[in-house]
């Protein structure tokens, strides 16, 4: 069975959370605990394929003091990086995390160099609160070559599910083209790492 890794990265209060539960669950539930990380694993279908997904949804409270996103970058094969469209320090926020990615894609991470990202500005329900420009979004997703959606965790279903769907399949693109490049242990690594670092885990 082939195995994929996400990351949902973003400030605090994205909805981060929202988006992986709707995702894996279908359900939009108001609150989460803020105050931990969790892996939570799943089996999906993708093109008639078995995939044991891997969704790491980190705990934004005081990320130790700077942006250190090596641990993630190491470990994920696809990275969402939310904004809340409500919210510009988000959106700033958000371009500091495309940055730091490219930057390690830049000086040779192998994992950033494959992974495939996609920018999503969260809340689209709050149109009315908006300080992030749709076009805004888009030009910051261009700017950094990802893709690139608005959507609302509290109300699109399908849209987060398409969102996600998008990143796996360009994941197994991806992992089709390097194949034959990477050497295998990838997944001891992974493994590695998550217990360094005692991610908790959920199976939904
Ligand atoms: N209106 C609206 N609220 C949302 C949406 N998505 C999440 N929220 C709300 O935003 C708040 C934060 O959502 P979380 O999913 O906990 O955000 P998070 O990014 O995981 O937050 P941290 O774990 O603190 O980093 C909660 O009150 C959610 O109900 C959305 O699409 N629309």
């Amino acid at each position: 069975m082939n195995e994929m890794k996400v990351a949902v990265l973003g400030s605090e209060g994205t909805g981060k959370s929202a988006l992986t539960v709707r995702f894996l669950t279908r359900r939009f539930i108001g609150e989460y605990a803020s105050d931990s990380e969790c892996i939570y694993t799943k089996h999906v279908c993708l093109e008639g394929k078995p995939i044991n997904l891997e969704i790491y949804d980190p705990c934004s409270q005081p990320r130790r003091g700077k942006l250190s996103l090596t641990d993630e970058l190491h470990w994920a094969d696809g990275f969402v990086v939310v904004y809340a469209i409500s919210d510009r320090a988000s959106f700033a926020f958000a371009k500091a995390l495309l940055y730091r990615i490219r930057e390690c894609h830049m000086s040779g991470c192998k994992r950033a160099a494959d992974s495939t990202v996609i920018l999503v500005g969260n809340k689209q329900d709050l149109c009315h609160m908006r300080e992030v420009g749709w076009e805004e979004g888009q030009k910051l997703a261009l700017d950094y070559k990802c893709q690139f959606c608005e959507l609302s965790a509290a109300e699109h279903c399908q849209e987060v599910a398409a969102m996600f769907t998008k990143v796996l399949k360009n994941v197994t693109s991806n992992a089709k083209g390097k194949e034959k490049r990477r050497p295998s242990g990838s997944k001891s690594m992974a493994k590695l790492i998550n217990n360094m670092f005692g991610k908790r885990r959920k199976s939904v």
